[in-house]
């Protein structure tokens, strides 16, 4: 079979976009699994993950997020805003909803965060402390800002759904630039007993007020450029930190670039929802020829580079390296 893919990123973390909205492509859950191992593996085409955009009964259209590993994830922020992008070229929509696994989520195409830079704005909820949603199996309801003994002696903690699963804890320089973040980040996303289902671990700095940066070690992944239901939960962390404001933007800063979250809360119900801004930037059109039975085996027929779009946004990238230097 022939697939048509759009390669694009959010903040350096990439996808394969495959559209199953305007074409008649449609895949078993094996299949699904499959393409993602295939055409992830970083030896021939690579990426983060393969989102598959799709027809919905109930909102305009709907994402579903595979993992490099081939597992399926619940919410994915860096690539909704690239959906958000696809979607809105094609439907011709600058606002609509996106039907994911556990919620309908708005999305807008919004204000360039960079000069040239298509930009989006994607909605980050819902928002659960409650560790069953991870799930994390401890004795208490919640973790925030906790100490988790049994991963580590002194680091603090805190374990929130938003509604993939995210553990966050805020460090210093030295234990960014130490082994730890990976170490930890293996023991929880293999068997093991605290994560069940694995967990998405991010070490989060504050650089100056209303600027922190975000490193995450991704489920099913490994360490990507930036993910960005990391970036909105560890926002909502450092607020509760009293290191940034409720209601106020905050930059965020990662390795693949800078995006900018608003911590919007519900006083009434109690609730928390994120505003996640950033680039949604397209690499590359992609013809690949594809067995089913054999995806490890594809060919690659034709691939067409968005070369403008690749060098504004190095400009963004090159800023942002130059401010990390110093502010680090
Ligand atoms: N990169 C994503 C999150 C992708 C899913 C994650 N690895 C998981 O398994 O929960 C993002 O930008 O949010």
């Amino acid at each position: 079979m022939i697939i048509e893919g759009l390669k694009s990123h959010g903040s350096g973390n990439d996808f394969l976009i495959i559209d199953e909205l305007t074409t008649n492509l449609t895949f078993t859950e094996q299949e699904r699994e499959n393409l993602a191992k295939a055409l992830c593996n970083r030896g021939r085409l690579g990426a983060d993950g393969i989102l598959f955009v799709m027809k919905s009964e109930q909102a305009d259209c709907r994402m579903r997020v595979f993992n490099a590993d081939g597992s399926e994830a619940s919410m994915c922020g860096n690539g909704l805003r690239c959906v958000a992008r696809y979607a809105n070229d094609v439907l011709g929509l600058d606002k609509m909803i996106v039907e994911t696994m556990k919620a309908n989520l708005l999305v807008e195409k919004t204000d360039d965060i960079y000069k040239g830079i298509p930009t989006f704005k994607v909605e980050i909820s819902p928002v659960s402390f409650n560790v069953k949603d991870l799930p994390l199996i401890i004795e208490k309801e919640t973790l925030q800002n906790e100490p988790l003994p049994e991963l580590h002696s002194s680091l603090l903690f805190s374990a929130l759904a938003v509604p993939n699963p995210h553990l966050i804890t805020l460090v210093d320089k030295a234990i960014l630039q130490s082994d730890l973040q990976e170490d930890l980040s293996v023991k929880v996303n293999q068997p093991n007993e605290l994560f069940p289902d694995g967990v998405n671990v991010s070490f989060v700095k504050e650089l100056e007020p209303g600027s922190i940066y975000v490193r995450t070690f991704e489920r099913g992944v490994g360490f990507t450029n930036a993910c960005g239901t990391a970036m909105s939960a560890s926002s909502l962390v450092t607020c509760f930190a009293g290191l940034n404001e409720l209601e106020r933007e905050i930059s965020v800063y990662n390795n693949g670039g800078k995006v900018k979250c608003v911590v919007h809360h519900d006083t009434e119900n109690q609730t928390y929802l994120i505003d996640l801004i950033g680039n949604a930037t397209y690499e590359f059109k992609v013809s690949l020829e594809i067995d089913k039975n054999h995806p490890e085996q594809f060919e690659i027929l034709e691939k067409d580079e968005f070369e403008e779009e690749a060098s504004l946004y190095a400009k963004l990238q090159d800023e942002v390296q130059t401010y990390l230097q110093t502010a680090l």
